[in-house]
C-alpha cells in the first residue's frame, strides 16, 4: 500500500468545545476560524443556545458575542449532550455556577458514562446535583454562588479539571485542582491568554479569582487525535510519505506520536510554530518496519484517545504491545478496552484484555470480518484504517458514527491510499 498527498485534518475537538464555551462567556465578539463542525461540537453549541447563548451555525469562520460572565439565562429545555463527555462535564462546571437549574441529557452512550467525578469537586463547591442511578445522565445542575476549592483528582481527566476551573471562572473564585499526572492543558492555555491569572506545574493547577473574560479570536488548529488516524496509516503503508499540514502538537496530545516512533515509525516535525498559545506544525510520516511497544500509566493521558488506533496497529507490529493504566478506556463512548480486544480477537487477531488495558501480539495474519463500533466513532476510524491494507477484509457496522469528531473521515482516507 502507499500512501500519499496531504490530509488537513480537522479542527480540533477539545479545543473547538472550548473556544465556544469561551466565547460565550466572553466580553463582546470573538471570531472563531477552522472551528470542528461535527455532532459533539454541535452539542455545545446548542447547550450554549438553551443556556441563551448568541450562538449561530457553525462555520468555518464565524463570530460569537458573549455577554460576560453572567450573561447566560434559565434554560428553556433539557441541554442535550448528544454523545460528548466534554459537552457533559465542562457545561456542568459552568451552570455550577449560575443562579438556575439545568437539565443535562444524552444519548443512549453518553447516558451511561459516570458524572459523579464531575458531581463531587462541583458540590464540594456549593452546587447540588441530582443524578440519575449509578451517578448517570439525566443529571440535573442546580447552580449557586460557588465557594473556592482545592480539589484532589485521583485519576487525570481534563475534563473533571476544566469543568473545576469553568466554575471558578463563572464564580469569581480560586480553585486548585491536583492530578497525577498531567491531563491535556488547553482551558488553562485559553484562560491565560484572556488575562487569567493561571499557575501550573507537573501536578497542579491554580487559578486566580477572575472578573471577566475579554473576547478574543480563536484559530482552531488541526486536531492530533484526528490525525493518528492517518499517521497511523502511513506507518501501516509500504512505500510513500504522508503530509499532515497545521496539527495542533500540545506536548500534553503528542503521545501516540512518540509511542509510533519507538515501534519505528518516522515522523518529520515541519513549520512547527507557536498560534493562539498552542504548538502547531506539519507532520510527515513515512512507513517503518514496525516494532511492539509498552504504554506506562503515566503516558496514558497524552493518548488516551488514540489507544483504539494503538492497538490495531500492534496487530502488525513485531511482538508484544502492552497498554496499561488505562482503565478509563472502559467509561468512553463504549468499554474501548472489551470493544478494541473482542473485535481484534473476532477478526483473527491475537489480543486479551487486561482489567486495565491489553496485550496485542502482532503477527501479520490477514484480518477479516465485521466490527461492531457500538457507535463509538474512534473504533470505526481505527478499524477503517485497518480495513484499509491490502489483505484485510473489514466492514465496519455504523460508519456515520464518525460524524461526532471527524465527519470526512472515509473521504480523506480514501483519497490517501493508492
Ligand atoms: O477535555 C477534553 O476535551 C477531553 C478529555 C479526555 O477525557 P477525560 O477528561 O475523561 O480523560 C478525552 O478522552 C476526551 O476525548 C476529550
Ligand atoms: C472520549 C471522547 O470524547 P468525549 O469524552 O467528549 O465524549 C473521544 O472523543 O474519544
Amino acid at each position: 500500500m502507499k500512501v500519499t498527498g496531504s490530509v488537513r485534518v480537522p479542527g480540533d475537538k477539545s479545543i473547538s468545545h472550548r473556544a465556544l464555551m469561551f466565547a460565550a462567556l466572553g466580553d463582546g465578539p470573538s471570531r472563531i476560524t477552522r472551528i470542528l463542525d461535527s455532532a459533539d461540537v454541535r452539542s455545545t453549541a446548542g447547550v450554549l443556545r438553551a443556556l441563551g447563548a448568541d450562538m449561530p451555525e457553525l462555520s468555518a469562520d464565524f463570530v460569537v458575542t458573549g455577554h460576560g460572565l453572567r450573561g447566560l439565562r434559565a434554560p428553556v429545555r433539557d441541554l442535550d449532550c448528544g454523545n460528548s463527555g466534554t459537552t457533559a462535564r465542562l457545561m456542568a462546571g459552568v451552570c455550577a455556577a449560575q443562579p438556575f437549574a439545568s437539565r443535562f441529557v444524552g444519548d443512549e452512550s453518553l447516558s451511561k458514562r459516570p458524572m459523579g467525578r464531575v458531581a463531587r469537586p462541583l458540590s464540594a463547591m456549593g452546587a447540588s446535583f441530582e443524578l440519575s442511578t449509578g451517578e448517570r445522565l439525566p443529571m440535573v445542575v442546580h447552580g449557586t454562588e460557588l465557594e473556592k476549592v482545592e480539589w484532589h483528582n485521583e485519576k487525570s481527566s481534563a475534563q473533571v479539571k476544566s469543568a473545576i476551573l469553568l466554575a471558578g471562572v463563572c464564580a469569581g473564585v480560586e480553585v486548585v485542582v491536583r492530578e497525577p499526572t498531567r491531563s491535556r492543558d488547553h482551558t488553562e492555555r485559553m484562560l491565560a491568554a484572556r488575562g487569567a491569572e493561571v499557575w501550573v506545574n507537573d501536578d497542579a493547577v491554580l487559578l486566580w479569582p477572575v472578573q471577566g473574560l475579554p473576547a478574543l479570536d480563536v484559530a482552531v488548529p488541526g486536531d492530533p487525535s484526528s490525525a493518528a488516524f492517518f499517521v497511523a496509516l502511513a506507518a501501516l503503508a509500504t512505500e510513500g510519505t504522508l503530509t499532515l499540514p497545521d496539527v495542533c502538537l500540545n506536548p500534553t496530545r503528542t503521545g501516540f506520536f512518540f509511542a509510533l516512533a519507538r515501534m519505528g515509525v518516522r515522523i518529520d516535525v515541519d513549520d512547527e510554530r507557536t498560534e493562539g498559545g498552542e504548538t502547531v506544525g506539519t507532520l510527515a510520516v513515512s512507513p517503518g518496519e514496525l516494532r511492539s511497544t509498552e504504554i506506562a500509566p503515566a503516558e496514558v493521558p497524552s493518548l488516551i484517545d488514540e489507544l483504539p488506533m494503538l492497538a490495531c496497529l500492534a496487530t502488525r507490529a513485531e511482538g508484544e504491545t502492552v497498554v496499561r493504566g488505562a482503565e478509563e478506556l472502559r467509561v468512553k463512548e463504549s468499554d474501548r478496552i472489551a470493544a478494541v480486544v473482542g473485535n481484534l480477537r473476532a477478526l483473527g487477531a491475537d489480543a486479551d484484555e487486561l482489567p486495565d488495558g491489553f496485550v496485542v501480539r502482532g503477527n501479520r495474519a490477514s484480518l477479516k470480518g465485521r466490527v461492531t463500533t457500538h457507535g463509538d466513532h474512534r473504533l470505526a476510524m481505527a478499524f477503517g484504517v485497518l480495513g484499509a491494507l491490502p489483505g484485510n477484509e473489514i466492514e465496519v457496522d455504523d460508519p456515520a458514527c464518525v460524524d461526532v469528531s471527524f465527519p470526512t473521515f472515509w473521504r480523506d482516507l480514501d483519497g490517501a491510499v493508492r
